[in-house]
């Protein structure tokens, strides 16, 4: 039996953009999904995720992934649930070059679904990871988060940039922008999170961006303006100390960036009326700055502040179910048991 577990994520910076080779920062955080994969004899796949929206339920999927699931609910609504583990048990298959390797995986989360702290990453590398070392054969770290970008993008109809699958496989903040991937070294930033309760689409959600940038000149500039604030970002972050606490005038200068990238991904359609209630409490309580994180229309947002003071007012504001502070996680993904 073996267990692994990867790290989700909020984006400092960039997502959306990310998709059309714009730079985004994404920084993964201490909430992680845990996968246990032990081999069977058969070819057979039986997954027990009881995260899941559909109240929790074991599948056991017959031979081939993705047949004849063993489980009373619509099949389209398994499908949607299953595609992550679906897409990771193939990768591992392909990996480890045993295409009837047949598996028991059980999973395991503490990041929220479909709400922008990239459940869904966390959930592929740590699957892919578990699958291939049961099958003794164990990735790299690079490896992983390649082909857990993979699952992704079919999972998502091509749709899905590198960065929360790199950022989940290697932990700590990272930096991506198309194909080029790399850690950065970023002082410990104090991020908020505040979470609404819900979930948004993200196919649908990267589809609207699509759609408003294929039809409007204004929104593609849209998208490369997102990209000039990552620029602008990434500049700032090489002058900070990595290990020294971060100074005020550094997290304000990151602030207002986070300010202005939260306007122009509202003014791309994928903000939410919990989201800006949420962002604007964050302000008022005398955040750095605040943004939604991830695709959007529904679930988290990030904040940037040293003191108790957003994560109190959020739990005290309308349509806020949950609000924590987020450590960063230096560490990506790992064996929690060999
Ligand atoms: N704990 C879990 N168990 C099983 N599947 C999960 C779990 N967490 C996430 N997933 C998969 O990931 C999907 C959510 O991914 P996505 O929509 O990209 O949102 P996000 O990555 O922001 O959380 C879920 O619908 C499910 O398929
Ligand atoms: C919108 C996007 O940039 C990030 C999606 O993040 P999440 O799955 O909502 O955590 C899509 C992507 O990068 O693949
Ligand atoms: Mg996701």
């Amino acid at each position: 039996m073996t267990v692994c577990s990867a790290p989700g994520k909020v984006y400092l910076f960039g997502e959306h953009a990310v998709v059309y080779g714009e730079p985004a920062v994404p920084c993964a955080i201490e909430r992680r999904a845990r996968v246990t994969a032990e081999p069977r004899s058969d070819d057979h796949v039986r997954v027990e995720a009881e995260d899941l929206s559909l109240d929790g339920f074991t599948v056991e999927y017959d031979g081939a992934v993705g047949d004849h699931p063993d489980v009373d609910v619509e099949r389209s609504l398994l499908d949607a649930a299953m595609g992550y583990i679906d897409a990771a048990v193939s990768q591992a298959r392909e990996a480890a070059g045993e295409p009837d390797a047949g598996f028991d995986i059980a999973v395991e989360s503490d990041i929220p679904l479909g709400a922008g702290l990239g459940s869904s990453a966390a959930v592929v590398v740590a699957g892919i990871d578990a699958a291939t070392r049961a099958l003794g054969e164990p990735l790299s770290p690079r490896e992983l988060a390649d082909r857990a970008y993979r699952a992704e993008y079919d999972v998502q109809d091509g749709q899905a940039s590198r960065a929360d699958t790199f950022c989940s496989a290697m932990g700590g903040a990272v930096r991506v922008e198309g194909d080029d991937c790399e850690r950065i070294k970023t002082p410990n930033l104090p991020f908020v999170v505040g979470f609404d309760g819900g979930a948004g689409d993200t196919g649908a959600l990267v589809a609207g961006v699509r759609e408003l940038k294929a039809e409007y000149d204004f929104a593609a500039d849209t998208v490369t303006s997102i990209g000039d604030i990552v620029r602008e970002g990434e500049r700032i972050l090489e002058t900070a100390d990595p290990d020294a606490e971060p100074e005020s005038e550094l997290l304000a200068e990151l602030g207002d960036l986070m300010n202005f990238n939260h306007g122009l991904l509202s003014a791309l359609g994928v903000s939410a009326r919990s989201l800006d209630s949420m962002v604007w409490a964050a302000r008022d309580a005398g955040a750095h700055g605040a943004k939604l994180t991830g695709a959007g229309g529904g679930g988290c947002i990030v904040a940037l502040d040293p003191t108790p003071e957003t994560e109190t007012a959020l739990s005290f504001t309308q349509g806020c179910a949950d609000a924590f502070r987020a450590e960063l996680a230096t560490e990506g993904v790992r064996v929690e048991a060999p």
